[in-house]
């Protein structure tokens, strides 16, 4: 069995020495990881990987938008954005959950900085199209990649938050998904890992739910149409169709609670439902 590391190197196009990836956290789960998620992201960082992590938040921003007595509402899966819930989105996922995740990651001996997408333009975005419905929801339009391997070079993992600006100061809420996948296409890693609350793509197979292995593009279309994906689970998809058009080769799609899921991923075992790209 080849260790995390040698798999990494082989994943990654041939004699790139960054041995990088882009996990994405939601917010599904990000309460439950245990502290063993924690002991296996700093160790890998410890043998020299160099994850990158974009987070969501989605259930606190929504816990605190009820504090504040601010109505909410998801229109096709992106939370209607008006400024005063952009206030609130900013504060939560930059705030509370960006520096939560900073500090798990340091009580288990690993070296993380935490960034909001606004910083230096790290993620430069556009409204989305339906923007007249959705509000302020941006798209990407460009990552700052030298941003993230400047902290990568300083031997920290990036904490992002999805956060996005423009050029006239203007921010925007991005979907985690969406932002995980845009970071994974501009740095241009091989694997994306998507940490959920799941285990992965379910598909009914009789009575039961199965995890599928693995799934292509034209699968994911179909399950999406007979309402088989549904909710949550459609930005990751989308998120994941979108980059394994470009350099990324696959996307993973794992439950954090399983034990030492990172590691398993990196080191090739069959976990999670991987979206892999057609030859
Ligand atoms: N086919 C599917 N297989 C597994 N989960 C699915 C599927 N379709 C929809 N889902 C939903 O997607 C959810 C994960 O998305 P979400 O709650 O947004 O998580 P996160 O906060 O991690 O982004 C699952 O908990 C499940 O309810
Ligand atoms: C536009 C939009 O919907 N943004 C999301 C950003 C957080 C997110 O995506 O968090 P999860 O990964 O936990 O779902 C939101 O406001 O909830």
């Amino acid at each position: 069995m080849q260790s995390a590391m040698e798999q990494a190197d082989q994943a990654n196009h041939a004699g790139v020495a960054r041995r990088n990836f882009v996990m994405k956290c939601g917010g599904s789960t990000l309460a439950a990881l245990p502290d063993s998620f924690f002991d296996d992201l700093a160790r890998l960082q410890s043998e020299g990987l160099q994850p990158v992590i974009v987070h969501g938040g989605g259930p606190a921003i929504s816990d605190n938008l009820a504090k504040l007595g601010i109505e909410t509402e998801f229109i096709n899966g992106l939370r209607k954005t008006t400024e005063p819930v952009l206030d609130v989105v900013e504060m939560v996922l930059a705030g509370s959950i960006n520096k939560q995740i900073v500090r798990r990651i340091g009580m288990h001996g690993g070296r993380a900085l935490g960034l909001s997408g606004s910083d230096g333009y790290l993620i430069e975005a556009k409204p989305v199209p339906n923007a007249a419905e959705v509000g302020w929801v941006g798209e990407v339009t460009s990552v700052q990649a030298s941003i993230i391997t400047g902290v990568l070079d300083m031997n920290y993992m990036p904490v992002i938050a999805p956060i996005g600006i423009d050029r006239s100061g203007q921010r925007y809420n991005i979907n985690a998904d969406t932002a995980a996948g845009a970071v994974a296409s501009h740095l241009g890693v091989s694997r994306m890992i998507v940490v959920t609350d799941v285990p992965g793509i379910l598909k009914k197979s009789g009575s039961e739910k199965k995890v599928l292995d693995s799934i292509t593009v034209q699968e994911i279309e179909d399950m999406i149409s007979t309402g088989e994906i549904y909710g949550g689970m459609i930005p990751k998809v989308r998120a994941a169709i979108a980059c394994i058009h470009g350099k990324v080769k696959e996307v993973v799609i794992v439950n954090g609670s399983e034990p030492q899921v990172l590691s398993r991923v990196l080191g090739g075992e069959s976990i999670g439902t991987r979206i892999v790209r057609m030859q």
